[in-house]
């Protein structure tokens, strides 16, 4: 299905128009990694080394102008995804009491409707959806003993361990959850071998970063009630870019839109649909490089595909070439019932420090834009340092990690240089979390 159903136009009644009146991106790039995936099962290195050398442009170029792409030809059996909608429909059925006996803390566990605001500079209050956030059952890889008072702060707050319901209440909902999770943890690792690829690294680039294997997976299942009047300032999930590494979402109902640039309506979208579409000019922030004059646009719901999202490590470690791009949910249309989706987010450990990467450097980097001329991430960061400033600020009640983020984390704000068109530079302080 594509873009929204016609119903949606009575539900825009109701909803701000400016919210539902935006083109769907049918040119979204789709990378096929069938024969990736078959190289890897048959051991077969040369057929491995084709593989990723025939999909590494392919992702460059997608990853380049909008960070978003489809992935086709992933192998994962369709009744298992199929299964795993249904389990989360059925969870999500359950009284909201029950639901709650599964919260532990945040990014594992039940969330309930409103609880994280993913955008507090523009929503009022939370976004429109509840949620179920599950980590690896794999014991967690213990803390080091030198490791930091941050990494233990955030591994108590975000990394705690699965509490699931009894089977009786929701039979085979562990087993079959667990067994999506591997596949779409396989699945990650073979997309984020492309994509250290693209990036002229090795493709054991991010599995460097973690150091037992599927530690670092996060699924959250997600159901969006249908708001016919919904409004800009309160929106089903608020308009932000992921924070880590990539993520992988099974979507099977439309309500997801990207930010596009200016670049890429012009690309896509011919003159006439370009003039009327709307002209966002909300705040733009963290590490997006989102910029105004660009349009939202529906992400088409591709039946066989993941939608695959680059967050803001890889932002950071592209000096902004790579796109960690905002997104946002709109789910208005009551015909099409509750929405659910599957986003399985994949960082790096916490200790992994992103610093550009040397072929991303402005003027000397081979990868990076010839008009850059920015360094925009002068200072390195670590992936909990990150992680644990973008949480602080998304869920409001959490005073206490902002406050000890602030004070395990020296030096939060760094400082950036611009050279100007006359070579002058310009020094600029940023927040190192934007
Ligand atoms: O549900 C969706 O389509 C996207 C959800 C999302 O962007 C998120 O949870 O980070
Ligand atoms: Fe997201």
């Amino acid at each position: 299905m594509l873009g929204i159903s016609s119903s949606a136009a009575a539900a825009a009644v109701a909803a701000d128009a400016s919210l539902l009146h935006v083109p769907t991106f049918t040119d979204i790039p789709i990378l096929n990694v069938s024969a990736l995936i078959d190289a890897k099962a048959s051991d077969d290195s040369a057929a491995y080394a084709k593989a990723i050398a025939d999909l590494t442009m392919a992702m460059y170029d997608a990853s380049k102008s909008v960070g978003f792409f489809l992935v086709s030809g992933h192998g994962i059996d369709t009744a298992l995804i199929d299964d795993m909608f249904a389990m989360a429909r059925r969870f999500f059925a359950l009284p909201v009491d029950v639901k709650k006996t599964t919260s532990v803390s945040h990014n594992r566990g039940y969330m309930a409707l409103g609880e994280e605001n993913l955008n507090s500079d523009a929503q009022y209050d939370g976004d429109i959806k509840e949620a179920l956030d599950i980590g690896p059952e794999k014991e967690d890889a213990p803390l080091p003993d030198d490791a930091s008072e941050l990494d233990r702060l955030l591994a108590y707050r975000l990394r705690q361990r699965n509490r699931w319901l009894s089977d009786d209440v929701l039979p085979g909902f562990k087993q079959v959850s667990m067994k999506y999770y591997d596949k779409v943890n396989e699945l990650a690792e073979i997309v984020l071998e492309v994509l250290a690829s693209a990036m002229g690294q090795s493709t054991a680039f991010f599995s460097d970063r973690v150091k037992v294997p599927g530690t670092m997976g996060q699924l959250r299942m997600v159901r969006y009630p249908a708001a016919p009047g919904m409004q800009s300032s309160r929106l089903s999930c608020g308009a932000h870019s992921d924070y880590g590494c990539i993520t992988l979402l099974a979507a099977d109902t439309p309500g997801l839109q990207i930010y596009l640039s200016p670049e890429v309506v012009k690309r896509h979208f011919p003159a006439r649909a370009c003039s009327d579409l709307q002209a966002h000019h909300e705040s733009i922030k963290y590490a997006s490089g989102g910029q105004p004059g660009g349009s939202w646009a529906w992400v088409p719901v591709v039946p066989g595909t993941f939608i695959v999202n680059l967050g803001d490590m890889i932002s950071r470690w592209t000096n902004r070439t790579f796109k960690s791009t905002l997104h946002r949910v709109v789910h208005v249309d009551t015909d099409l019932g509750d929405r659910i989706s599957l986003p399985f987010f994949v960082d790096c450990d916490f200790d992994t420090e992103i610093r550009v990467l040397p072929a991303f450097l402005p003027g000397s980097g081979k990868l990076s834009d010839p008009k850059e001329h920015v360094l925009h991430f002068p200072k390195p960061i670590t992936m909990g340092q990150h992680l644990a400033l973008m949480f602080s600020s998304t869920f409001p009640e959490l005073p206490a990690v902002r406050k000890e983020t602030q004070r395990l984390t020296p030096s939060p704000v760094v400082h950036v240089t611009l050279r100007d068109e006359d070579g002058q530079e310009h020094e600029l302080a940023e927040s190192a979390g934007a």
